[in-house]
Formats: C-alpha cells, sequence, structure tokens
C-alpha cells in the first residue's frame, strides 16, 4: 500500500460503477485496466452465469421429484474418448505434494509464502468474507508478495517479511476466486452487480499476471463450486476473454477445479475436458462435498441423512468412491489430483496436539497411497507432516500421475452411497453444529472468514454443513439417538438460547449471527448458501 492518506479517485471506463470505500493504494487495484477487464467479462458472460444458476435450482428440484443423479448420457463421448489430455503441467504445478491454504491477509500471505509448501492457495473463497476491504487488499498482498515486496508490522510490533525474493524458491500462488453464486455489489456494470468471482479474476490478472510470468510460473487459480461442465466453460471463455484482452498467449492461465459438489462428481471428466487447455487437475474438496450432499437431497428422507459432522469421514464409502474416482480420473488425462484438507490444527494442548497430527497424517498417507499427487493443509505448523507423507510415496518423482488407478471401477449408486456411513445424529452432534455455526458466522461478520474453535478449522464449507444437517435434520423429522427427541424447529431454536448464553464473550455479541443462523438452519426456505444472505447484511 501507499502511504499517501487521500482518499484515490478511480479512472472509470464507460459503464462502470465503484460504490466501495477507496483506501490509498486501491487505485492500484481498481486501475483502469483491471475495471475495464471487469466490464469485458460482465457483458460477455453474465447471461449465462444467470442461466447456469437457474439450472442449479432445476437440478434440485429433480432429486427432489425422486430422480437420482447419474452420469450424464449427452458426454458420454468425451469420457469414452481416449484421445485428450490436458495440457502439460506448467512452470510452478509440476510438483504440487504440499499446498498450504489459507486467508490473503498481509501477515498470513508472508506467512504463507514462507511455509515450506510447494503451492499456495491464497483464498479469496471459503476462508474469506468478500468484505470490500478484502476484495480489494487480497490482490493487492498477492501483488506485492510476487513482486517481493511485501512487509508488515503487526499492532504488538513483530515485523514480517520474506525469507527470499527468489520466486523459484518459494510456493507458486494459486488464487481461489469465490463461486459463480455470489455477486460482487460494489462493482456495477451498466447498472447491473457483477459476479464476484470474476472481480476476484479480473483483479488479480491485471495486477500480477505479468509478474507472474516474469516470475517464471504464471497466473494461476484454483475454481470452486461448480456443478455443471458448463460452469466451466464458462470459466474457460473467461481466461480466453482474459488473455486475449491483457495480450498473454492463450493457455498461460491455469485452473485447478474443485470437484467438491455432488452433481459435479458425475461430470469429473467433462469439466478438466472443457477447460483442457486450461487445467491444471482436480481438487477434492471434501467439506463443500458433503455440504452439496447434503443440500442436494436434502428432503429424499433418512437414507440421504448423514450422522453428526464429526462423526464422517474419508474412509465412508461414499467417499472412498469420490476420491478415488476423482485419482483415476485426473491420471487418465494426465490431469494432477490433488488431495484434500483434514480440520485438524496444531493445538497448546499436548494431548490434543498429538492426536492432531495422527489424524493429519492417516489423512493424507490415505491419499498419497490412493494415488494423489498432493494434498493441502490449513496451517504452516502441518506443511512438513504432508511433506514427510509424499516425500515417502512420491520418492525423487514430482508426481504420480502415471499411477492410473485402473482397477477403480466406481458407479453412480456407489456415489450416492449416504446411508452406508456410520455413526448416529445426536444431541451433542447438534448442539456442536449449533455452537460452530454461530461462531463462524460471528467471525465472518467481521472480516474472518477461517477460525479456529475447538481445535478444528472452521470455514464457509463447514459452517454449511453444520446449518444443512440441522434444516435436514428438522425437515425429516430425524430422531436423536441419544435423547430419543425428535429433531424440530423448536428443539433447535431452544438449544440455541442454550449453546450462545455459553459462548465466548457472552450472548450479547452472537446476537446479528443467532439471527443469521436461525434463517439459514432453521426457516423452511432452504438458503443455497449461507454467504448469500449473510453478504446482504455487510455495507
Ligand atoms: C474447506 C476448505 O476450503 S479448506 C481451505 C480454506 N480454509 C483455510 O484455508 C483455513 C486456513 N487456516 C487458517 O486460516 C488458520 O490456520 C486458522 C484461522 C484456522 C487458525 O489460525 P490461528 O488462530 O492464527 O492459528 P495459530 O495461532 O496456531 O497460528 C500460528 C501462526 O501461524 C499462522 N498461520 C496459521 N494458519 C495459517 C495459514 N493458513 N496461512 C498462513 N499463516 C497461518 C498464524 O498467522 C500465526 O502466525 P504468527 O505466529 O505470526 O501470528
Ligand atoms: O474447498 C474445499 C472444501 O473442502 O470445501
Ligand atoms: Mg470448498
Amino acid at each position: 500500500m501507499t502511504n499517501s492518506s487521500q482518499t484515490p479517485t478511480l479512472d472509470l471506463p464507460d459503464g462502470v460503477a465503484v460504490t466501495g470505500d477507496l483506501r490509498p493504494g486501491y487505485e492500484q487495484i481498481l486501475s483502469r485496466q483491471a475495471l475495464e477487464l471487469v466490464a469485458v467479462l460482465h457483458r460477455a458472460l453474465e447471461p449465462r452465469r444467470q442461466e447456469r444458476l437457474t439450472a442449479r435450482a432445476e437440478v434440485v428440484r429433480a432429486v427432489a421429484e425422486g430422480q437420482d443423479l447419474d452420469f450424464l448420457p449427452e458426454t458420454a463421448h468425451v469420457r469414452q474418448d481416449p484421445s485428450w489430455r490436458v495440457a502439460e503441467h506448467a512452470p510452478g504445478l509440476v510438483d504440487r505434494r504440499v499446498e498450504m491454504t489459507g486467508p490473503t491477509d498481509r501477515k498470513m500471505t508472508i506467512n504463507a509464502m514462507n511455509s515450506g509448501a510447494r503451492v499456495w492457495l491464497a483464498d479469496q473463497e471459503d476462508a474469506n468474507t468478500p468484505m470490500w476491504a478484502n476484495v480489494v487488499e487480497g490482490p493487492m498482498n498477492l501483488r506485492d508478495a510476487i513482486a517481493g515486496t511485501i512487509s508488515f508490522t503487526s499492532p504488538q510490533g513483530k515485523e514480517y517479511a520474506l525469507t527470499t525474493t527468489d520466486q523459484a524458491q518459494l510456493p507458486t500462488i494459486v488464487m481461489r476466486p469465490r463461486g459463480w453464486h455470489l455477486d460482487e455489489k460494489h462493482v456495477t456494470v451498466d447498472g447491473q452487480r457483477t459476479a464476484g468471482g470474476l472481480v476476484d479474476f479480473a483483479l488479480s490478472m491485471a495486477a500480477s499476471a505479468r509478474l507472474q510470468i516474469e516470475a517464471g510460473k504464471g497466473p494461476y487459480f484454483y475454481l470452486p463450486k461448480m456443478e455443471h461442465h458448463l460452469e466451466a466453460r464458462l470459466w474457460n471463455d473467461a481466461f480466453v476473454l482474459a488473455q486475449d484482452f491483457l495480450g498473454i498467449p492463450r493457455g498461460t492461465i491455469r485452473a485447478t477445479c474443485l470437484i467438491e459438489t455432488l452433481p459435479a462428481a458425475f461430470q469429473m471428466e467433462e469439466i478438466l475436458y472443457e477447460l483442457r487447455e486450461h487445467s491444471a487437475g482436480l481438487n477434492a474438496g471434501r467439506w463443500d462435498y458433503l455440504f452439496s450432499i447434503i443440500k442436494t437431497y436434502r428432503t429424499r428422507g433418512a437414507d440421504y441423512v448423514l450422522p453428526d459432522r464429526n462423526a464422517v469421514t474419508m474412509t465412508a464409502p461414499m467417499m472412498r468412491a469420490y476420491t478415488e474416482l476423482l485419482v483415476r480420473t485426473c491420471h487418465k488425462r494426465g490431469a494432477h489430483a490433488i488431495g484434500g484438507m483434514s480440520a485438524f490444527i496444531p493445538s497448546r494442548d499436548e494431548e490434543v496436539n498429538k492426536a492432531a497430527f495422527e489424524k493429519v497424517t492417516a489423512d493424507k498417507q490415505r491419499e498419497a497411497d490412493d494415488g494423489f499427487d498432493g494434498s493441502w493443509v490449513a496451517h504452516p505448523g502441518m506443511v512438513q507432516t504432508c511433506l514427510d507423507v509424499f516425500d515417502r510415496v512420491l520418492g525423487d518423482q514430482p508426481n504420480q500421475v502415471d499411477n492410473l488407478r485402473e482397477d477403480v471401477q466406481v458407479t453412480a449408486a456407489d456415489l450416492l452411497d449416504v446411508r452406508a456411513t456410520p455413526g448416529e445424529v445426536t444431541e451433542q452432534g447438534l448442539r456442536a453444529n449449533i455452537d460452530v455455526g454461530v461462531q463462524y458466522l460471528a467471525a465472518w461478520l467481521t472480516g474472518r472468514g477461517a477460525v479456529g474453535i475447538h481445535n478444528l478449522m472452521e470455514d464457509a464449507a463447514t459452517a454449511e454443513i453444520s446449518r444443512s444437517q440441522i434444516w435436514q435434520w428438522i425437515h425429516n423429522d430425524i430422531t436423536l439417538a441419544d435423547t430419543g427427541e425428535t429433531v424440530s424447529a423448536e428443539l433447535v431454536e431452544r438449544l440455541v438460547e442454550e449453546v450462545v448464553t455459553e459462548l465466548p464473550g457472552g450472548a450479547e455479541q452472537y446476537a446479528e449471527a443467532k439471527h443469521l443462523f436461525l434463517q439459514v438452519a432453521v426457516a423452511d426456505d432452504y438458503a443455497d448458501f449461507l454467504t448469500v444472505p449473510a453478504y446482504e447484511t455487510m455495507p
């Protein structure tokens, strides 16, 4: 950021308006070029974004009427055609054995860059609140990290700087923009709100793409929460437009798509195909995946009800089917398969800490043995653990894309086998969902999109599970195994009052979060994403 204390002015293209506060330095990120790119993308793609969002609702409606998800007959030719592969692995994305994830505030950016990970997922999504300051300052911090100029002094006077400015020694930055469902209300084009994801993408491209290329890497992205391969086509079209607009060769951008919705699990190959010129693989986003299972099948009765959140593990049959299919699909097409996030984070309590490290090690070991090429960690203290596991499996190889896993055979029924997940629904689980959901929303509303609660990493995806489980339990009259009570709106409202009085800091500070939580967990009208109504409450 610059030191000037003056409010900057923006050079706005025709039809573009910016209503968010402007702080010194924002004019460099909200540059004329960046805003022109936003306008180009918006005008070309907004009608199709709206069409895709409508199509998502139609899938949920069909499932509610008894139709099950399946592999698409109309794209069988894509799956059966052996001739295509994704692009060659891009510089900085060949060896991805350990990827750090986290928010893009200045301190976390420096800590992530110094973490020793191969890749840093710089998160403008699950770990972020799309508060205006975060929207603009995230890309600013990434630009400064890539330029090697980033520094920070904490309020306590601790100084932060990069341990090296040699980008080859630092993690490759892969930025995750918002999903297609979120608007950006502070930037309008021709009087319409823009797509949050396209704003994140355009600001980052304009500020950093050339710097990333000069650093021997490139503009790389993680793409979240897609539900259909035509949503991947939309991103591909955004990439082509942006590369042409900025005069960058086609194929320079690379994207790793999260397979983190149930509908997308049936279209993994099609998603790789749509993005093949720009693809850097797929990631198994387990938390949103669980959320999506609940959301998509939420009205289909007890067979589709998951047990308490903490009882669901990656060894559940449907999760094994999903992750193994992901590895097989990626490697068939020459793409990386990246594992997901174990939510355990280091603790000061020695016993809890030991258990956390054991669980993360077991999780990464299973992924490495399954053929994943690398995996995610949520905390710098976990980087070495993941590295050790993948070092043992990969040895000197940068990845194991040649491990084709042709033994894996997964059917639609395997992906939908929710009933085989061991565990129970209990009052303890219900209380835990309320506790985490309210605490997380309270943090989110103050601009923090990731928090440690009860020694677990919580972010938008894990909070979605908490509130959606409660909605599903209420609307399917689920009986609690430990108390014998049936989950109802009245029971949940009573427990919310009890739980909130016991939260740290006292009940008063949770009033807004509690209101929002009840709206998304109890109200008959199920909100597709909790972040949508939450965003509307923010200035
Ligand atoms: C479902 C999904 O999408 S998973 C991916 C999205 N979610 C995430 O990325 C969550 C990432 N993790 C985090 O944000 C954090 O680890 C949290 C919020 C869970 C916990 O953070 P803290 O409470 O600060 O943890 P803790 O006190 O142990 O941190 C110790 C140090 O590590 C740093 N640190 C912790 N996590 C991270 C991270 N992910 N990235 C960078 N630095 C980190 C902290 O800034 C702190 O640094 P300091 O000593 O210089 O102050
Ligand atoms: O984004 C990752 C997830 O698990 O959700
Ligand atoms: Mg996610």
